[in-house]
């Protein structure tokens, strides 16, 4: 048995080491004595003896995952418990270094003949290991007690670093507060935790991240700590979100599409109900737009829709949304705007267009827009609003086109 062990201890218990070593060396065990200032300067799993009064903050959280030994001024049980639970291996008065040498003494020698009789965990590792993802499992003070290689690739560190350390010793403080605060939250409702976080690995890399937490339980039924599994979720987010784009456009325009409409409109009223700040849709047709498809082709037609909704989109402002509803029929919604502010718009827009000429394929084109205007009322339904809009197309349409209505969005009768 090796008999000569490091002991950390603060400045402040100068007093006490001289009896303990004294102590100590009757049986033939050396202590090397290394002085330190606060916790944090004594590696993780090492031993420490350190008082109570050098402990706050956040240096209360680095406890467990030293083999830290608090002395106190006043020793009671209550107290004693109440650092053991904080992670303290033991609790002692200042009084009794006698007490102090016994405890260590009793320490060391069982480390040592635990060391020897270790459970040969190898094939276990070279399991974890081979799983591509980052895993790791923790006890209930909430240190690392072991993960696989894909877990050390991601923090960037050793697994020598890593095991025996808290989240305090291998993360910045502010993220190991967070960290610590869902570990906790974890283990005082049990069960299995999920959520996504972005993360940036050790190589700087920002990745989506689903985190697969679960506690796991002692034989005595109490909870032994937690298993976490971190899944890179990066390319099937942006997939999703590729996807969600696409459902949400006009594939051949690039404008919002109907699905999108639906969406937006509901979620545009409620805030501008909330608000009470006005909201107001414009539709808008372009006139006699078959004759461009017969006259030109429709791949002519295609490219006149794809041009007049760049033309659009640059005649509009920051709280205006263009969507194409249909072939060549167009919502915009306007927020914040009031029915005359909504009319001055469609004017402008229908007077800018009559005034302009598209090139397509060699050819000068000429286009017009009739256009519906409203303004929502609070306190009627999406499907009159659409309704009356389609009312006021219609007029204009029926009117000899190129022209602006406007509709009253009040209840109907
Ligand atoms: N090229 C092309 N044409 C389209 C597309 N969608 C709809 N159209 C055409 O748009 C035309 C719409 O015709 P109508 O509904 O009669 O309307 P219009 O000719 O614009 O006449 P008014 O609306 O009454 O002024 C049809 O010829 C459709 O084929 C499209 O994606 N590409």
């Amino acid at each position: 048995m090796d008999n000569s062990f490091v002991v950390y201890f603060s400045s402040h218990l100068a007093f006490c080491k001289a009896d303990i070593e004294a102590s100590l060396s009757n049986h033939s065990m050396l202590i090397e004595w290394r002085c330190i200032d606060s916790i944090e300067e004594c590696p993780v799993s090492n031993t420490v003896l350190i008082s109570e009064g050098e402990l706050s903050g956040t240096d209360v959280r680095l406890l467990a995952a030293r083999r830290s030994f608090v002395v106190v001024e006043n020793w009671s049980l209550e107290v004693s418990v109440k650092w053991i639970e904080r992670g303290a291996m033991n609790c002692f008065s200042h009084s009794t270094p006698s007490l102090i040498a016994s405890y260590l003494f009793s320490e060391f020698t069982h480390y040592t003949r635990t060391e020897s009789e270790k459970v040969d965990m190898s094939m276990f590792q070279v399991v974890i290991d081979t799983i591509p993802v980052p895993i790791f499992y923790k006890d209930h003070l909430h240190i690392y007690r072991g993960c696989n290689d894909a877990f050390c690739d991601f923090l960037g560190y050793s697994k020598q670093k890593i095991i025996g350390s808290s989240v305090y010793d291998i993360a910045p403080k502010d993220l190991a507060g967070i960290y610590y605060a869902a570990d906790c939250e974890l283990l005082r409702r049990g069960g299995t935790q999920r959520y996504e976080a972005e993360v940036r690995y050790a190589n700087g890399s920002l990745h989506e991240i689903e985190f697969n937490k679960a506690v796991f339980m002692r034989p005595d039924g109490q909870p032994g700590g937690q298993v976490g599994v971190m899944s890179d979720i990066t390319e099937r987010n942006q997939l999703m979100r590729k996807l969600e784009k696409a459902s949400a456009t006009d594939q051949l325009t690039g404008a919002a599409n109907r699905r999108s409409f639906d969406q937006v409109i509901h979620e545009e009223w409620k805030v501008a109900k909330a608000s009470g700040s006005p909201l107001s849709l414009m539709s808008l047709d372009l006139d006699h737009f078959k004759r461009i498809n017969d006259q030109y082709g429709h791949s002519a037609g295609d490219t006149a829709l794809k041009l007049i909704v760049d033309w659009l989109q640059a005649g509009l402002g920051e709280n205006d949304s263009l969507y194409r509803i249909g072939g060549e029929e167009f919502y915009v919604l306007m927020k914040e705007t009031d029915l005359k502010s909504a009319l001055e718009k469609a004017e402008s827009l229908r007077s800018g267009l009559e005034k302009h000429t598209f090139m397509i394929q060699d050819n000068e084109i000429k286009l017009t827009l009739s256009i519906g205007v409203i303004q929502l009322g609070m306190e009627i339904i999406l499907d009159q609003i659409l309704e009356l809009i389609d009312r006021a197309l219609y007029e204009a349409k029926n009117n000899g086109r190129n022209q602006v209505r406007a509709v009253s969005g009040k209840r109907m009768s």
